[in-house]
């Protein structure tokens, strides 16, 4: 196997654990999957797509790397301790960021087409 395809494989496999392990990250591609729809729906503009997209991106990508830290707590103290609480924290705070703020963009972006749609 190449070393493109192999890395392409471990990649693939650590989206396959995030999806099958965490309920988060089942929901984010769920809401991904529903702006996409809606954008559909509204006929986006290229630029407002590109950003959607990014959006999701940025969201999907931070609930990964909450995972990731969090096994790498799990391994590194399996028992508690304030400093992997700080660690699981902040790195908790990070997707409820990168959440928020995507709500809000999806909001700006496909709210008022989709209200001129139905009113
Ligand atoms: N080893 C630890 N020491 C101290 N506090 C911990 C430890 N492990 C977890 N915690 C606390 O419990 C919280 C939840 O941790 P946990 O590993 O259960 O993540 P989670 O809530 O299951 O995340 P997700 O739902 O995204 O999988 C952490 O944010 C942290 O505050």
């Amino acid at each position: 196997m190449s070393k493109f395809i192999r890395s392409l494989a471990v990649a693939l496999s650590g989206i396959g654990f995030a999806f099958r392990t965490q309920g988060h990250m089942r929901f984010h591609m769920i809401a991904g999957l529903v702006a996409c729809c809606l954008g559909l729906i509204v006929t986006l503009k290229p630029l407002e797509w590109a950003i959607i997209l990014l959006a999701i991106a940025v969201v999907i990508s931070a609930e990964m790397i909450n995972t990731a830290v969090e096994q790498a707590v799990n391994l590194a103290s399996p028992d508690i301790h304030p400093i992997a609480k700080t660690a699981k924290d902040v790195a908790a705070g990070a997707v409820l960021i990168a959440a928020v703020i995507s709500a809000v963009i999806g909001l700006l972006i496909i709210g008022p087409p989709l209200w001129h749609l139905f009113f």
